[in-house]
Order: C-alpha cells, then sequence, then structure tokens
C-alpha cells in the first residue's frame, strides 16, 4: 500500500493496491455527491409556495393613496425627470468609471445612512431591511444564493451617494421608457403629465420604441438602483441568473404584480417573472418583522457572501 502512494498516478490503474485506492476516491466522491443532493433536498426550491406571508394583512401595504407628501412629491419628481434622454445619460455615466470599490458589507453599511423617500412601509434603516429580507428567506428553508439575494437586493441605492441627482433616480418602482407611461405605475398615467416625453410623437405610443415580444433584456426600464446593481453583481459574483433577475426586476411592479408589459416578454422572460415573483413576499412583507440583530446575524452573512463573491472589494 504504501509502495504504491510513492508512485506516479498513472500507476494506481496497474496494481493492485492502486485499484483498491482508486476504489476509495470513487466511494469519497460518490458521498460527497449523497451529501450534496442531502443539502439541495433539505433547501427548498426557490418557487416553492411558503408560510411566509399567510398571516400577513397585505392591505397593510404599499397604499399609495394614503401615502405621506414625502412619497407623493418622490414619486411626482420621478415620473417628470425619467426621461429616455436622462436614461441614456445615466447608462454612459454607469459605463464612464468605477466609483468606488468596497466589500460587501462596507456596502451595507455605507447604505445604512440612506431613508428610502418612496417607501410608505419601513422607517427602518437599509440594514434592517436587508438583512429582514435575507432572513425571512432563511427562515423559509430557501436556497442559500436566493438569502444572500435578499441580503444584497438593495445595494444599488448606493448610487444616491455616487452620480445620483436626488433620490428620484435611485430608489422607487419602476417603469418603461420611450413606450407611452402605462396606467398601472403608481398615481397612474396622467402622474407623467410634465414629463418631455409624455407627448412626444413615437415615445407616446403605445409600442413606442419597442417592438412586441422584443424580450426585456431589450426594454430600458427607469433608471434605478435595479439595473445598477445587476450590472455590478452580474460581472463580479457567481450568483445564479434566478438571483440576477430578483436584482433587475425586482422593483417592477408594474410588470410582476400588475401584468402590464408582458407583450414584450420574449423567451426566457416567463423564467425571470417567476423568479421575481418568488421574491417579491421576502422583500415586501418582511418590513413590518422584527427589528434584526446586526451584530448576531454578520458572520453568518460573511461566509455567505465570499461564497458568491471570489473576489472582493467589489468594483461599485
Ligand atoms: O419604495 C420602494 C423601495 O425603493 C424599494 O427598494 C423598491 O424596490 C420598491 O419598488 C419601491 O417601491
Ligand atoms: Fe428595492
Ligand atoms: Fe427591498
Amino acid at each position: 500500500m504504501s509502495v504504491a502512494v510513492q508512485q506516479p498516478v498513472s500507476a494506481f490503474r496497474t496494481d493492485r493496491d492502486g485499484l483498491a485506492l482508486e476504489e476509495m476516491v470513487d466511494e469519497i466522491e460518490h458521498i460527497n455527491i449523497l451529501k450534496d443532493q442531502a443539502k439541495k433536498e433539505l433547501e427548498k426550491s426557490m418557487a416553492e409556495a411558503s408560510e411566509f406571508d399567510a398571516e400577513k394583512d397585505k392591505t397593510k401595504f404599499r397604499q399609495y393613496e394614503d401615502a405621506s407628501d414625502r412619497v407623493k412629491n418622490f414619486y411626482k419628481e420621478q415620473h417628470t425627470k425619467q426621461t429616455v434622454a436622462y436614461n441614456l445619460k445615466a447608462r454612459n455615466a454607469f459605463r464612464s468609471k468605477t466609483r468606488a470599490e468596497m466589500t460587501i458589507w462596507e456596502a451595507i453599511e455605507k447604505l445604512n445612512t440612506l431613508i428610502d423617500e418612496s417607501d410608505p412601509d419601513t422607517e427602518l434603516s437599509q440594514i434592517e431591511h436587508l438583512l429582514q429580507s435575507a432572513e425571512a428567506i432563511r427562515r423559509d428553508g430557501k436556497p442559500r444564493w436566493m438569502q444572500l439575494t435578499g441580503l444584497i437586493h438593495d445595494l444599488g441605492k448606493l448610487l444616491f451617494f455616487f452620480d445620483a441627482e436626488g433620490q428620484w433616480d435611485v430608489v422607487g418602482d419602476t417603469f418603461v421608457v420611450g413606450c407611452a407611461f402605462d396606467d398601472r405605475i403608481i398615481y397612474g398615467n396622467k402622474s407623467f403629465k410634465e414629463n418631455l416625453d409624455y407627448n412626444d410623437p413615437i415615445y407616446s405610443t403605445k409600442n413606442g420604441i419597442y417592438t412586441p415580444g422584443c424580450g426585456l433584456d431589450n426594454i430600458m426600464l427607469s433608471w434605478g438602483h435595479d439595473e445598477y446593481l445587476y450590472h455590478v453583481v452580474k460581472d463580479q459574483s457567481t450568483l445564479p441568473k434566478e438571483a440576477l433577475a430578483m436584482i433587475r426586476f425586482h422593483s417592477f411592479y408594474p410588470w410582476h404584480n400588475a401584468g402590464a408589459y408582458h407583450e414584450f416578454m420574449g423567451p426566457g422572460d416567463e423564467a425571470q417573472l417567476a423568479a421575481v415573483k418568488a421574491f417579491n413576499p421576502y422583500d415586501l412583507y418582511s418590513k413590518s418583522d422584527e427589528k434584526p440583530s446586526v451584530e448576531k446575524l454578520k458572520g453568518y452573512y460573511l461566509d455567505l457572501i465570499s461564497e458568491y463573491f471570489p473576489k472582493q472589494p467589489i468594483r461599485w
């Protein structure tokens, strides 16, 4: 046995001891496969129905008619200023430089000073909202990549500290620019009356610059934290495509919640919709959960971060 171990690997295939060793290697591989399978079975699938939001009173969330002036003023400004021209400019600015280098955890801490003016449902800080979302996903036994997605999904709000002109190009629900503003957007189509594109001869038509079936990757959503983080994460993590869809479209309520813009969907978009719908309850209804303890949870999430972000710091 000891003689065989010192020989080159190829020799194991010919002598008796080598064969035994090869069998042992096979056996270990087999055990590892079984372990992985068992782990997977413990994890519920992304879309498996959960009890998480069953006892939440859903009429208590996203009540925009009863919202404060802060929220109403926010949407008035956002709907006036998100034009095609602004969106092209913002995307160019994004591609032209790296704004900062930070680890994911540093980004979470930096974001913590922002209070989101568009949100009628939480007064908690962003770190608490991120941990609440991640913890709700974790408690429900969902996959580790989805827990991490919960933890980072709003980190795009860091834009506020870089190139943003205000909060109107960072937070809030998203919608399509370049075609008629849909009535299912918060506060409806009339909320866009002062937007320069509202009376544009092309942008104000039903399909605008798009063709039905062109696919969500080919439509331009109002610029903000979703689109920004999607690009950062796509290039620098090993998160699966479902996670990327959750990040990119989580604020696109007119689409994933109200059924607008489905005519633009193309191949693969049904799967993106399923992912976003599976994620949404954890983002929205965890806002009423208990305040999480950052200190207690930090260790668990640092491990999770390094699993999917192999190279830190991240280029923001
Ligand atoms: O006010 C909220 C908040 O800004 C969220 O981060 C965003 O994802 C939602 O769509 C929006 O309604
Ligand atoms: Fe968000
Ligand atoms: Fe969120």
